[in-house]
């Protein structure tokens, strides 16, 4: 496909014929070699296998010749990535400060760059470019933790809605042991959040929606946990926090919290585990608490970036997933340095090969295809968003990347290869250069 003729198609009925890739279940990738996919409205209405019904379903949607567009050689679809954990405001400590591990990390690295979010003109400069750096690496979702403050918070969800991410938007919540000028208290920090979550549901962006984001257990008392799993309830909203990432951490959590039998019960005491709660991490869960989660429908943000660069440790996922727990990939910026879910996925894979080594043979280390599926349908799930995004169904968004693996970038094509391996080589060798156009609900964002 060539040109930007089709760059406000999302107002058009368009179709896209060529080879198309996406997880339908998690051990196997779907490959069309020459399919077809139609969208009206930024929705899916076709997905077919072959493009032998092409002249039918242009006819159906009344699709014009000039938006019926065929991939070239070299190049496949498949849906957006979904970054289901990254700190907006944490992007410009990216590639610094991994000399600390995480409770020092904050203390002197983190808290110090949250605080001047304060600066609205700061924030701006900041947000824009995280957004747009994200969707050039095909993030088509991202779950965003912001700051304490809510005007920032809020023009974070005005710089995505005008550059056409779809995201979750969280204000952080902190009224606990908080540093000097980057705290609130109980009583502003719940009513700020109630503020926020009106103003975010009166922008009607339906692609951009709030989420309640106590920082951790040890950022948060239990009094402003429990009001917090309260307005979630009454809102019906999502929830985000951080869980078991770092030994001193879980060490800090059993000191501090004496009455609850782990980490998870902690949240859980607080009605904070919900089928719409994304935990990030999760390193150093125990069996009781995977059984927890598992039952209350709460998802893991898998960040092995974050987890190597400040040295937290090795999350098993394969333990995650024969536990029943939904699990989608994060960046976790700046904890990890890269923007890039395919940088996620990359060492989602190597970790998993690490943690191997320590294990029987009767031990798989994760696949590229497993993989692919925690960066889409999986984060879909994680996010409980995947009766609206994740694949190509009909009846979802058309949340999509072209992928051109020609000449380009980092790639050198020296063979003949088939659909199959070209994604192969795009997971494990390709860079944003080779994501050639972003799709979001249909509209054209990068
Ligand atoms: N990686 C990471 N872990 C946290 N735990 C509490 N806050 C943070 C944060 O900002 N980053
Ligand atoms: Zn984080």
């Amino acid at each position: 496909m060539s040109g930007d003729a089709h760059k406000e198609v999302h107002n058009k009925p368009f179709i896209i014929v060529g080879p198309i890739v996406h997880s339908e279940e998690i051990t196997k990738l779907k490959v069309f070699d020459g399919g077809l996919i139609a969208a009206v409205n930024g929705k899916i209405v076709a997905v077919e296998e072959t493009p032998k019904n092409l002249a039918r379903i242009q006819k159906k949607y009344s699709v014009t010749d000039g938006c019926v567009y065929h991939l070239d050689k070299g190049q496949f679809l498949m849906p957006g990535l979904i970054d289901t954990h990254i700190h907006a405001p944490q992007y410009p400590n990216a590639g610094l400060g991994y000399d600390m591990q995480l409770l020092d990390w904050l203390k002197t690295y983190t808290f110090p760059l949250e605080k001047k979010y304060s600066d609205l003109s700061f924030a701006a400069k900041v947000y824009e470019a995280i957004v747009k750096r994200t969707l050039a690496n095909g993030t088509t979702t991202a779950v965003y933790f912001a700051t304490i403050h809510v005007d920032s918070t809020i023009l974070l969800a005005k710089i995505v809605t005008h550059q056409g991410q779809r995201a979750f938007i969280g204000k952080v919540n902190m009224n606990y042991k908080t540093p000097e000028g980057y705290g609130e208290t109980t009583k502003e920090s719940y009513q700020k959040t109630e503020d926020f979550i009106k103003q975010i549901q009166n922008m009607k962006n339906n692609l951009i929606l709030p989420i309640i984001t106590p920082r951790f257990a040890l950022s948060c008392d239990m009094e402003l946990m429990k009001k917090l799993g309260e307005l979630a309830s009454r809102y019906n909203v999502h929830i985000q926090t951080h869980i078991s990432e770092n030994q001193g951490e879980v060490a800090a959590v059993r000191g501090l919290y004496r009455d609850c039998k782990n980490y998870a019960d902690v949240y859980d005491k607080a009605k904070l585990l919900t089928d719409k709660t994304v935990l990030a991490h999760g390193v150093y869960l125990h069996d009781e608490e995977l059984e927890l989660l598992a039952a209350r429908g709460s998802s893991v943000s898998h960040c092995p970036n974050s987890n190597t660069s400040l040295k937290s440790g090795l999350c098993d996922v394969r333990r995650l997933l024969n536990a029943g727990i939904k699990v989608g990939l994060g960046t976790d910026v700046s904890g990890g340095y890269s923007p890039s879910i395919l940088d996620a996925i990359r060492n989602t894979l190597d970790v998993s090969i690490h943690i191997s080594y320590g294990k029987g043979s009767n031990y798989a280390p994760l696949t590229y295809p497993e993989a692919f599926y925690l960066a889409t349908l999986g984060g879909a799930r994680a996010v409980a968003l995947d009766d609206t995004i994740g694949n190509f169904k009909v009846g979802k968004d058309f949340d999509a990347l072209i992928v051109n693996m020609k000449n380009l970038g980092p790639i050198d094509i020296l063979g003949e290869y088939d659909t199959e391996a070209l994604v192969q080589k795009f997971l494990y060798t390709g860079d944003d250069r080779n994501i050639s156009k972003v799709y979001v609900a249909g509209r054209q964002v990068k």
